[in-house]
């Protein structure tokens, strides 16, 4: 995946880039998984996360969405510290809510974006996702695959008027193989008409223009935190081993 060439990439001179990332440190809580990050995404470009499980490609996509903390580094959208529009993020965990209708909760995923959707354009987005006649299924009745497909139906709907950017998270997860072309056809559609995508997955993403590999930005250890760390657990397993049921579960 690492040594795949990206001839299409077709970054713009001109305009500052949709999103632009310095040395920013991607972190929980206390402990850095990633340090000093650089991308630059333009108009027209599709990057694909890649990184082992763990890596914090996740991470990087809920900070980029302002759901998590960035506290080093610069992220600039457009040129600016802020987008005038938020960045579509559509998660992993999806937010579709089990007690309401597949309408009810595509039309809801598009009101937060200020789309308010006509009975037809609900109906084709369903289409586009081969869920005719689903409108008023409840969407604790759908199977995983389905119920990605309501989420990701808001795709046919955005366009670069409501967001330039989409940040998606594993969006190919539980999709058959149809529904992953018709969505990289979207993707691409997407970044020709202006837009840019940063996407995670683990398989292959062939309408990708450039790839970021968190793998390569793991933080570096000095000897003497490394050491620190070590002495650490020494302490904790002899403590442990002084009085081992006062310490159950410690270890
Ligand atoms: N809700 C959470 N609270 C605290 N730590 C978390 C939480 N979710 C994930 N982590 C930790 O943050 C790190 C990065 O997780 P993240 O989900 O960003 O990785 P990822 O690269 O997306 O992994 P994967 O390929 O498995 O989806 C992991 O080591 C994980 O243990």
């Amino acid at each position: 995946m690492h040594s795949k060439s990206y001839p299409n990439s077709q970054s713009s001179l001109d305009a500052p880039a949709i999103l632009s990332l310095q040395d920013i440190t991607i972190q929980r809580g206390d402990f850095p998984l990633c340090e000093r990050v650089g991308l630059t995404l333009s108009s027209g470009e599709i990057c694909h996360l890649v990184g082992a499980n763990g890596t914090g490609k996740t991470t990087l996509l809920m900070q980029l969405a302002g759901l998590l903390p960035l506290l080093e580094g610069q992220v600039l959208y457009q040129g600016q510290p802020t987008l005038p529009v938020a960045p579509l993020y559509v998660s992993h965990q999806l937010g579709i809510h089990p007690n309401l209708t597949v309408k009810q909760n595509l039309t809801f995923l598009l009101n937060l974006y200020g789309i308010r959707p006509s009975a037809e354009q609900i109906e084709t987005a369903l289409d586009w996702v081969d869920l005719s006649g689903f409108e008023n299924m409840g969407s604790n009745q759908l199977s995983a695959g389905q119920t990605r497909r309501v989420t990701l139906a808001r795709l046919y709907l955005m366009s670069i008027q409501q967001t330039p950017l989409w940040l998606l998270d594993e969006p190919f997860t539980a999709l058959d193989v149809s529904m992953v072309a018709r969505l990289q056809k979207r993707l691409q559609d997407f970044a020709n008409s202006g837009g840019a995508v940063l996407m995670t997955s683990h398989q292959s993403v062939e309408v990708a223009t450039k790839s970021l590999n968190l793998s390569d930005y793991l933080p570096h250890y000095s000897q003497d935190e490394l050491d620190g760390l070590d002495n650490l657990y020494k302490e904790a397993l002899t403590d442990y081993e002084d009085s081992p049921s006062k310490n159950k579960g410690v270890l």
